[in-house]
């Protein structure tokens, strides 16, 4: 990044809710990079709010037939009701169709499924009005039709999204308006149709500011969630879901999926010996040492008190060894006494160890953790392997 782009950038990112941090501000621009587990929840969240407004809008719909009924010449009323009636069915469909558990992919299906409809209803009824020239009442209530592009980019508000998001959904509703014009070419007034473009291109601003700010409250209550606050490694409960995520995505891409269960040895001698907060000292430099050794898209959680879950998604158990070694190199850190901080290491693969669900694969993985602690700790066990002397340059590999 350039020095000024970077400064702009800076300027903006301070501007965001505290609780967003730099290298985060970029996952209010686009979706990429969001982890799971952020996905999955917002994708809770847009279908929820999604069902909510088609529900609110299959009731509210054909409640204005009765205005039009009374408002409108005859056929046009008839004509807009059944548009009416079928605009509302659609909206229950979408209500029953989607469920809480979508995928974000889903989530994002029934938002495009809620603008389209009344996009489709706007095009439709102005259809359908063109060919009436309205006075008087009739054509107070004919205008309002006309105010549905902006409900809709109003609508978006709702919705915790990134920008490219925004843009995506925003821009077919501003397409609405632009062919509502272009259906009535000859005799738009074009300087009061712009002015309400433009008012438009307002408006989704502001829907898009309202949008980057719930995602950015979001992401700042799932961060705070899913971190174990002591070490900054994953909770146990959010390690769970990232878990059952790692295994679905796994077996649908047939990508090898490698578990290590940490356990540090004789972690309650540091307490014992020199304190509560020396001991927490010791597990916060372990994290950090750990962490900054990972790959992107491994992940650390903190399962237990001085136990801790490597996740390493797409990789194999050999390639785990590697990974894990290059960890012995690094240390664990040191104990206060200045002995090396040890630790004992389960190792399992869900497809070489034919695991059916991630709750066994983490059974073997804490098994093998225990093989190791008996067998002396200080000691990697893996399917075929005990990689034992944790601090020696080459690792010693044995079967088991
Ligand atoms: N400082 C600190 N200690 C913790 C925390 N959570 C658990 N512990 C301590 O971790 C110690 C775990 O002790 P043990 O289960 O006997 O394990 P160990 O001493 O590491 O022995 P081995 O695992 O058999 O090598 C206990 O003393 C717990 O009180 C924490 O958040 N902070």
């Amino acid at each position: 990044m350039s020095s000024l782009s970077s400064q702009l950038w800076h300027k903006l990112v301070g501007m965001l809710p505290g609780e967003i941090n730099d290298s985060e501000a970029g996952w209010l621009l686009s979706p990429q990079g969001h982890m799971p587990l952020m996905n999955g929840r917002r994708a809770r969240i847009i279908v929820n709010r999604v069902r909510l407004v088609a529900c609110l809008f299959g009731v509210l719909t054909p409640l204005w037939i009765v205005v039009d009924l009374l408002a409108l010449p005859w056929r046009l009323s008839l004509q807009l009701a059944v548009l009416r009636l079928i605009a509302s069915a659609a909206f229950f469909l979408l209500y029953r169709h989607y469920r809480a558990s979508a995928t974000l992919m889903q989530a994002w299906a029934g938002m495009a499924c809620l603008f389209a409809i009344p996009s489709l209803f706007y095009v439709i009824s102005h259809l359908l009005l063109l060919n009436h020239n309205l006075e008087g009442i009739s054509a107070a209530i004919g205008t309002g039709y006309a105010f549905l592009p902006f409900v809709l980019l109003a609508g978006l508000a709702i919705f915790p999204l990134s920008l490219a998001e925004c843009i995506g959904f925003a821009v077919p509703a501003l397409s609405a308006h632009l062919l509502g014009g272009m259906l009535e070419w000859t005799t738009v007034d074009w300087p009061s149709f712009w002015g309400s473009f433009w008012l438009q291109v307002l408006i989704a601003g502001v829907s898009a500011l309202a949008c980057t700010s719930q995602l950015a409250f979001m992401i700042a209550l799932v961060q705070q969630a899913v971190r174990d606050p002591l070490t900054g490694a994953f909770s146990r409960r959010s390690g769970e879901e990232v878990l059952e995520l790692q295994a679905t995505l796994a077996l649908r891409c047939q990508s090898p999926l490698c578990v290590a269960f940490i356990d540090i040895d004789h972690f309650k001698s540091i307490n014992d010996k020199f304190g509560h907060h020396v001991g927490d000292q010791a597990l916060k430099g372990l994290a950090e040492r750990v962490g900054g050794e990972l790959r992107k898209g491994d992940v650390l959680v903190r399962w237990g008190g001085e136990e801790f879950l490597l996740l390493l998604p797409n990789t194999t158990s050999a390639q785990a060894m590697r990974a894990l070694a290059r960890l012995r190199r690094c240390g664990l850190g040191m104990r206060p006494d200045g002995e090396p901080i040890t630790a004992s290491i389960g190792v399992a693969e869900w497809f070489e160890d034919g695991s059916y669900d991630w709750r066994q694969l983490l059974k073997l993985a804490d098994a093998r953790m225990y093989q190791a602690k008996q067998n002396g700790r200080n000691r990697l066990v893996g399917r075929n392997v005990e990689h034992h002397a944790w601090l020696e340059e080459e690792p010693l590999l044995q079967s088991v």
